[in-house]
């Protein structure tokens, strides 16, 4: 609301200056011009307004490059009315039109990415401000400075002006048809719609200013900014909701886009370099240095997102697999690669043992020490089985319970007993106090299966039968190891 008065201000203010100085005559046209320019910037502050807030920075930028020519106009008006005999107006007019390439330069090549960097908005802010110093230098020394005097200099800029205002104009189409959300799509139609008139009202406006002007060329300028009332105010047409460009193509664009700043940078730092050699290279330089900057950056923050997920990936995958207790592996990861350890036995001709272990009188440990007590025993004796592996390919899981099992690949019976036999000793070296166990301190019981080539055997199988040994070994007074039946073949 407050915009909408500050514009009707400023008309107002236009219309009682030129009737003050009794110039209304001669600034009507120039009036009206304003008045459909101030409409346009209302119509696009609309927009922005009841945009939702990712969208709302490049209406805000839109609304931005049209109150620049808003202000363009005023001072022509400005200067109409009050004379502008030291020429302070005509530079004002120059340097705004140069400040006018800022937001559109910045709302075509923008990816307006969540999750860019900070200082990579900065960067590419600092190449749109270097873009507009050098179309104002380039202005200035054609068109006011030595080389004014020479009659191609007014070509030069007009190829100039050309040269950018149809460039922003396709990088808008472009963005269009690589906008994948509606929303997008509709703010690059209204933009690539502005632009694109804008390009050609302009050349064609500057090349009859050569002429002389007639009484309706005036009225050029009104166009693009009448259109971008209509489109703005107006609903979108069918095709821009139906249109949806393919995943890859919008990537592609987006990550194409600020590439056409450098590249913006780089031809205007070419095309001053006649009249401005050392500022022009230095310009060109720092936008070939901006955009390798702006791409470490980048890829400096995808990194540490990669490095994250990784990570998380990583942690998951630790948590699916693992007994959150006892930090070994679990029943999941047991099945699995109890599975492939069987296969690669039978496919190789090799051994491969399973030991069940069990803690003896684990229910009378919780009951007379607690539960907590119980856990931290659970975690203590999955530390010393885990540290009795044989090999690396050997897996230490927990069953359930109080029961753990020990896959032992390449390892036959004689082996597997030799293993069992460590780690009753192992367990009984930690010397875990047990009032209600005969020997004062907690052991293990352990039960026995391999498998042969005689033997194959479902995983279900083989451990039911290290299962029944380890009952033998428990009926026959615990704290010891048995083998089952079927590993006899082996
Ligand atoms: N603290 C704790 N106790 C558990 C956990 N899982 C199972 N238990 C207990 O382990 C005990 C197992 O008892 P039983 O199956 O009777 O076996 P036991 O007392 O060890 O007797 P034997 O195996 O014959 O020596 C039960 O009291 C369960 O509550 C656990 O994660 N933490």
């Amino acid at each position: 609301m407050r915009v909408t008065w500050v514009l009707v201000l400023l008309l107002i203010a236009h219309l009682a200056l030129a009737k003050w100085s009794g110039h209304t005559e001669d600034v009507w046209p120039q009036l009206a011009m304003l008045a459909v320019q101030v409409t346009a910037v209302w119509s696009v502050f609309t927009r922005y307004r009841r945009s939702p807030s990712l969208i709302r920075l490049p209406w805000l930028l839109l609304a931005m490059a049209v109150s620049m020519q808003v202000l363009w106009a005023s001072t022509n008006t400005l200067a109409t009315i009050l004379g502008d005999k030291s020429g302070y107006l005509a530079a004002l007019a120059t340097v705004l039109s140069a400040l006018y390439v800022i937001p559109c330069m910045f709302m075509v090549t923008r990816s307006f990415a969540l999750n860019e960097p900070r200082t990579v908005a900065m960067l590419d802010l600092v190449l749109s401000c270097m873009v507009a110093v050098l179309v104002y230098q380039f202005f200035t020394k054609l068109l006011s400075g030595p080389l004014a005097s020479d009659p191609s200099s007014i070509y030069v800029v007009l190829y100039q002006a050309d040269a950018i205002d149809f460039s922003l104009a396709a990088m808008a189409i472009l963005r269009l048809f690589g906008a994948r959300s509606f929303r997008w799509r509709f703010f690059y139609y209204a933009a690539s719609a502005y632009l694109l008139v804008n390009a050609i009202v302009a050349a064609v406006y500057n090349r009859i200013e050569l002429h002389g002007l007639p009484w309706w060329a005036g009225s050029l300028i009104d166009i693009p900014h009448a259109l971008l009332v209509l489109v703005a105010i107006r609903q979108p047409p069918r095709w821009l909701r139906a249109y949806h460009p393919s995943l890859a193509v919008s990537q592609t664009i987006a990550s194409f886009a600020p590439i056409l700043l450098s590249m913006m940078v780089v031809m205007l730092g070419i095309s001053t370099s006649r009249i401005n050699f050392v500022p022009s290279l230095l310009v060109g330089s720092s936008a070939v240095l901006f955009y390798g900057l702006r791409v470490a950056f980048i890829q400096s923050r995808s990194m540490d997102r990669q490095r994250a997920v990784d990570l998380s990936a990583w942690r998951l995958e630790q948590q699916v697999g693992r007994d959150p207790l006892t930090g070994i592996a679990n029943r999941v990861t047991l099945d699995t690669r109890l599975k492939e350890a069987l296969e690669d036995g039978r496919r190789t001709g090799s051994y491969c043992s399973l030991l069940m272990i069990d803690i003896d009188f684990f229910k009378q440990y919780n009951d007379s020490l607690g539960h907590i007590a119980g856990d931290a025993c659970l975690v203590e004796v999955a530390g010393a089985l885990s540290r009795s592996r044989v090999r690396a390919g050997d897996l230490v899981a927990r069953y359930g319970g109080e029961e753990f099992v020990i896959v032992l690949v390449d390892t036959g019976a004689e082996a597997a007993q030799e293993v069992a036999r460590r780690l009753i000793d192992a367990i009984e070296r930690l010397q875990i106090a047990h009032p209600d166990c005969p020997l004062g301190y907690v052991t293990v019981s352990v039960g026995i299966a391999t498998q042969t080539q005689q033997t194959q055997l479902d995983p279900i199988i083989f451990l039911d039968e290290a299962d029944r040994a380890l009952y033998r070994a428990k009926s026959k007074g615990r704290n010891r190891y048995e083998l089952a039946a079927v590993s006899q073949y082996g």
